[in-house]
C-alpha cells in the first residue's frame, strides 16, 4: 500500500482535537495532507460527521477507535465502522485470536452490505507510550518488548488482519518476519526538532520509513506547532531523502 506513493502521502496526520470546528480549521490549514487520522477524542466529540467532511474533500481516513472487547462486541463495532468506507481501522491485538477473526469477517460484511471498499483492519501490537520497564513491571508481561510486539503482530497476521500498528523501533523486525504485504503503520514518530511528550519508543520520520514503515502517524509535532504548515514542510523534505 505504502510503496510507490510519494513520500509525503505516507504521513497520516492525527486530528487529535476536541471538536469539529478545530478539526476543520486544521484540515483547511494543511491542504497538502491527503491522509488524516480520526481518533477517540474527535470521534467521541463529533461522531461520523467528521468522516463525511473528510470524504467530501477526497481525503483518505484512518479511523482509529482501537476496539478491545469480546468477539461479539468487536465484530459488531467493526461491522458498523466498515460502513463508513474508511481506509484503515484499528483493534487491539490483546482482544485475542477469536475477536480478531470475528472482527475481520465483520468488517468485510459491513463494507459489502454498505457497498463500500472494506477497511484495512490493523492491530495495535503495543502502545508506543509503553516502555520496556512498564511492560515488565506494570503490565507484568514476561517477554522482552520486541518479542512481545512481534508475537502480537504474528497473532494479527494469523487471524487474517491486514497489518499492525507498531513503534518505529520494532518495525524492521516486524517487516522482516511478517513480509512485504503486511501493512505496518508507525505512530510515535518524532522529528529531531520536536518534543517526545508521552511517546516512549520513537524514531525520526526518515528512520521510520527506512526501517520499513508503510505509513507514519504524526500528530502534535505538526498540529501543535506554532506554524503547522512549516512543520509539515520540514517533515516532507526530510522524507524526500529516503523515498
Ligand atoms: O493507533 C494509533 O494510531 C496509535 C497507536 C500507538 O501505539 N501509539 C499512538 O500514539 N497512536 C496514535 O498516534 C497518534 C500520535 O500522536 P502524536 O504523539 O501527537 O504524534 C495519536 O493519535 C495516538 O492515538
Amino acid at each position: 500500500m505504502g510503496n510507490g506513493e510519494q513520500a509525503e502521502q505516507r504521513v497520516i496526520v492525527a486530528l487529535d482535537v476536541p471538536d469539529e470546528q478545530s478539526a476543520i480549521a486544521l484540515i483547511d490549514q494543511l491542504p497538502q495532507v491527503t491522509f488524516w487520522k480520526v481518533g477517540l477524542e474527535l470521534f467521541t466529540s463529533t461522531g461520523p460527521k467528521i468522516l463525511e467532511e473528510l470524504k467530501s474533500r477526497q481525503k483518505r481516513i484512518f479511523l482509529d477507535l482501537k476496539f478491545d472487547d469480546i468477539p461479539n462486541t468487536v465484530a459488531g463495532a467493526c461491522r458498523s465502522a466498515a460502513r463508513y468506507g474508511v481506509d484503515l481501522l484499528t483493534i487491539h491485538a490483546t482482544a485475542g485470536r477469536d475477536a480478531l477473526k470475528a472482527a475481520t469477517e465483520a468488517a468485510q460484511e459491513g463494507a459489502v452490505k454498505a457497498g463500500v471498499e472494506p477497511p484495512k483492519l490493523i492491530a495495535i501490537t503495543l502502545l508506543t507510550s509503553i516502555s520496556a520497564r512498564q511492560l515488565a513491571f506494570d503490565l507484568k508481561i514476561p517477554l522482552e518488548l520486541p518479542e512481545y510486539a512481534l508475537e502480537m503482530a504474528l497473532l494479527a497476521q494469523e487471524s487474517g488482519l491486514d497489518g499492525a500498528v507498531c513503534s518505529p523501533q520494532e518495525v524492521a523486525q516486524l517487516r522482516q518476519t511478517c513480509g512485504d504485504d503486511f501493512l505496518l503503520v508507525c505512530p510515535g514518530v518524532r522529528p529531531t526538532w520536536s518534543d517526545n511528550a508521552d511517546q516512549k519508543r520513537s524514531l525520526t520520520p526518515a528512520q521510520a520509513i527506512k526501517a520499513g514503515a508503510d505509513y507514519l502517524v504524526i500528530g502534535r509535532p505538526i498540529t501543535t506547532a506554532t506554524e503547522p504548515e512549516l512543520a509539515w514542510k520540514r517533515i516532507s523534505e526530510e522524507l524526500t531523502t529516503v523515498a
